[in-house]
């Protein structure tokens, strides 16, 4: 492995890096910054932990000082989190060269932010949705001269998921110069590789880490097989043996929805853990405040939805809890590499109830790695059980009398106003599809009993010929 100055940085910036506790690259810092310096695209993919940040902001920095004005850079992330880190990585290491960044991502004071941007920073680090409303509303910053653009958890930008960007990258990409560099890093580019070349448009250098497992050696990887109303007692079990055992620890649960989360928080909270939670119907202040108080240690385990999953960089994390099985293995490859991180040990537990068997073969194929089965003393899990399931319950009926619901409601006709739909005219698209989907669920089930009758009847004269053959038969030989 060779050192900082042998990739082509400064001493300025080998120092700065130094000073980080960077002090031999990564394989993909090695590998990618070379390229980068060159005037390359580039793709980079490597597992989760493995320092793809400073892989990008490096060779940035180091051209950045060569030829410095804004803005020079912009970097798209899919979490607004995220974007604070990112740009916190920039801010740090290029604080000698007096780097000026700017964050634009959702939930934040948009005025502030547009004269920020007009002020002509260094580097802007943004989230798709709020740069493309900046970019539609205003004419106060171009960004037609950046020289780097890069997608940072690139595959996740590029897919139509739950949150889909491609309509905001359109607009983003329809004021950028054609000639540039685009960067793109993942821990799991190879899904949308097509897609991410075409955004890459001059023969990209690509480098994947080469290894046959796509998690990391340093993560014990678990799973415990637990009925859907036992797995809250598996739950503060683990928890409860996990603070018993270790002196300094943090913990990340994921869950699947955002009240699944406020239930669980609430429910932790109530066997006295130090619980926090992190999901996208908090406030955005609130969001980072959690986070922060998360990484200082104040609360030792964070609740979150899979707005968590990518990117987030917390040294402490040595646990991962996945309340539920991920539905695909690339959010299990992220949601566990949250802990594990830069060399460090880790565990992740995963509960998978009898329905989630086919995920978990899946999860396996995909990482090349079989998951181990965690011990657990049953009979501890059953003493708990009763009172673990009332606190749920009660916790539950808290949150109903509470407008929790009601404010999902209203953030879902707020995000459909800001896509230009009517939201009264969208519930009513949906209930008639609902309702053509209920009809053609009808009418499938009526067909498959007509088959099923009709077999009925053809065994019932098969068999009455038999019956009748025999009668026959037996009639002659008595003959
Ligand atoms: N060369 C290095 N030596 C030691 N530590 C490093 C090095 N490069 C980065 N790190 C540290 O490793 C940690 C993980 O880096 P980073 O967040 O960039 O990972 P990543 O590959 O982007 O992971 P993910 O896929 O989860 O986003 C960070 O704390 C970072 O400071």
């Amino acid at each position: 492995m060779g050192d900082l100055s042998s990739l082509g940085l400064s001493d300025w910036l080998v120092k700065q890096c130094k000073q980080l506790g960077i002090n031999k690259p990564t394989p993909v810092q090695e590998n990618c910054m070379p390229a980068i310096l060159e005037g390359r695209d580039c793709m980079g993919c490597a597992k989760t932990g493995s320092g793809k940040t400073a892989a990008f902001v490096l060779p940035v920095l180091q051209k950045l000082s060569e030829d410095p004005y804004g803005i020079f850079c912009l970097v798209l992330t899919p979490t607004r989190e995220l974007a604070y880190q990112i740009a916190e990585q920039f801010r740090v290491l290029g604080k000698p060269l007096g780097l000026r960044d700017c964050i634009i991502v959702g939930g934040m004071d948009m005025v502030a932010q547009a004269l920020e941007l007009s002020n002509q920073p260094h580097v802007v680090v943004a989230t798709p949705g709020r740069l493309a409303d900046h970019i539609r509303s205003s004419n106060t910053f171009s960004m037609s001269r950046i020289k780097f653009l890069i997608l940072d958890e690139a595959d996740r930008l590029l897919e139509q998921g739950c949150t889909d960007f491609t309509k905001d990258l359109e607009v983003i990409m329809g004021i950028l110069p054609a000639k540039r560099q685009t960067l793109l890093f993942s821990a799991t580019l190879t899904d949308t590789l097509q897609e991410l070349k075409n955004i890459a448009m001059n023969k990209p250098f690509f480098w994947e880490s080469k290894s046959e497992t796509r998690t990391v050696e340093e993560l014990d990887q678990r799973y415990i097989l637990t009925p859907e109303k036992v797995k809250d007692a598996y739950l503060i079990h683990l928890i409860q043996t996990f603070t018993d055992e270790h002196d300094d620890w943090s913990i990340i649960i994921f869950t699947n929805t955002c009240k699944n989360c406020q239930i669980l928080t609430m429910m932790l909270r109530e066997f006295n853990f130090p619980t926090i939670s992190l999901h996208s119907m908090m406030k955005q202040k609130q969001r980072f405040a959690n986070l922060a108080k998360f990484k200082a240690s104040v609360y030792k385990i964070l609740i979150a939805t899979d707005v968590a999953a990518r990117g987030l960089d917390i040294p402490t994390v040595q646990v991962v809890i996945n309340h539920n099985t991920p539905g695909l293995p690339k959010i299990y490859i992220h949601r566990v590499g949250r802990t594990a991180r830069a060399g460090r040990n880790g565990v992740s537990i995963t509960l998978v109830t009898q329905y989630d068997i086919h995920l978990v073969h899946s999860i396996e194929e995909q990482i090349q790695t079989k998951l181990k089965e965690y011990p657990v003393q049953e009979k501890e899990v059953h003493k708990i059980l009763t009172q673990v399931n009332v606190t749920r319950r009660q916790c539950e009926i808290k949150l109903e009398s509470t407008d929790f619901d009601e404010k999902k409601e209203i953030n879902k006709r707020k995000q459909l106003i800001l896509e230009g739909k009517d939201p009264d005219l969208e519930a009513k698209r949906r209930a008639e599809l609902e309702k053509i989907k209920s009809q053609k669920k009808l009418f499938k089930q009526k067909i498959q009993e007509n088959i099923e009758r009709q077999k009925h009847r053809q065994l019932k004269k098969k068999l009455m010929k038999r019956k009748q053959m025999k009668k026959k038969k037996a009639a002659q030989t008595t003959v």
